[in-house]
């Protein structure tokens, strides 16, 4: 803990926010955050004067500055910038920053980005999730397809061009339908088993080329449950960064009551079911409580508040009566 009782914390991909300029703070992160006793967490700007001190205590260039890409700006027009210290990579040429160190030198410690991510507030997790999946689309993206030479960035990271041909690169995002289908009285919810442990969430599918959203939809939950798709209505959309640049568009969809048998495809899904609307219920608010995975009262959770998939569950449990257009 830090003298003001607060402890700092970060994320493991060790990602610095900053932005330029003498009033500047910067941000170590993927994060460096600061978790309060209430569990508020928010990021903490440094300068980038302090930046660059601190790559000069741990013997590197500030050239590296130059790799860093912009990511919004504050609301009176101060610049924030994001850059990757490379602690996780052993073949970076940063590697030689140690995350011990740095932590011990920024007085915290660094936590998973998706942790990080789902503590901070809308805001902040906003400016993370496009630190990560800009940051990431660089790394992946040095050189040209066409020619095989690098690539450059552009000032602002928001593209890369070849400088033998001029073609242009832009970042990309891979658009993903996450739907809750509804029966009218019951919901569904699914696990795949990547998830964490007792969590279940909606059904969610990346878009095939050439498809509409709503083929998507219909043919994500056909192949996934063998479900037929009655009506569906767009909720909500959220960018997502794992595990690359996703937008990520909620739906609600329906079956009919009489058609609701399952046949789960156990090649994409660990399991799925129905869920009445107070089951669902029930575990959407002992969700906000603190240690419920470890009290074993709870049959199964959900996705954290910050996820689109609760915010699409909660508006199922909180609008029960909502009617959606036809597919
Ligand atoms: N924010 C949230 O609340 C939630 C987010 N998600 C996110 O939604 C995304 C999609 O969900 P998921 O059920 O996995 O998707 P799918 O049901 O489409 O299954 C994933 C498979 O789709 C194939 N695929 C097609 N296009 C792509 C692409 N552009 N990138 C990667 N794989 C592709 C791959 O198959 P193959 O291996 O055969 O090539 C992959 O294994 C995930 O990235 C997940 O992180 C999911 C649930 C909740
Ligand atoms: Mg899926």
């Amino acid at each position: 803990m830090n003298p003001s009782g607060t402890e700092q914390i970060f994320s493991q991909y060790s990602t610095c926010l900053y932005r330029p300029g003498s009033l500047m703070r910067s941000l170590p992160w993927p994060i460096k955050a600061a978790y309060s006793g209430d569990e508020i967490v928010e990021l903490l700007w440094s300068t980038i004067l302090k930046l660059e001190r601190l790559l000069g205590k741990f013997g590197q260039d500030s050239q590296i500055l130059e790799d860093s890409v912009l990511i919004g700006c504050s609301e009176q027009q101060e610049a924030w910038f994001a850059l990757d210290l490379g602690l996780n990579s052993s073949s970076s040429i940063n590697a030689s920053l140690q995350k011990a160190e740095m932590e011990t030198a920024l007085q915290g410690s660094f936590i998973k980005l998706t942790k990080a991510l789902f503590e901070l507030n809308v805001k902040d997790a906003s400016l993370l999730s496009t630190a990560q999946a800009l940051l990431r689309w660089h790394d992946t993206h040095q050189f040209c397809s066409r020619s095989g030479q690098p690539t450059k960035k552009n000032v602002s990271g928001s593209k890369r061009v070849c400088p033998s041909n001029n073609i242009i690169y832009y970042p990309q995002v891979a658009p993903v339908v996450i739907t809750l289908v509804s029966d009218g009285t019951r919901c569904l919810l699914v696990r795949q088993s990547s998830f964490p442990k007792g969590m279940y969430s909606a059904l969610a599918g990346f878009c095939d080329i050439g498809e509409s959203l709503e083929e998507t939809v219909r043919r994500e939950i056909a192949e996934e449950v063998g479900l037929e798709v009655d009506r569906l209505h767009y909720s909500a959309s959220q960018h997502w960064p794992f595990p690359n640049s996703t937008l990520m568009i909620a739906c609600h969809a329906t079956v009919k009551p009489g058609q609701t048998e399952l046949q789960v495809n156990l090649k994409e899904l660990e399991a799925a079911a129905w869920f009445s609307r107070d089951e669902v219920a029930t575990v959407l608010r002992r969700n906000n409580l603190s240690n419920q995975q470890q009290s074993g009262a709870v049959p199964f959770w959900l996705p954290p508040k910050l996820a689109i998939a609760h915010q699409l569950i909660k508006e199922w449990v909180e609008k029960p009566t909502c009617s959606p257009l036809p597919a």
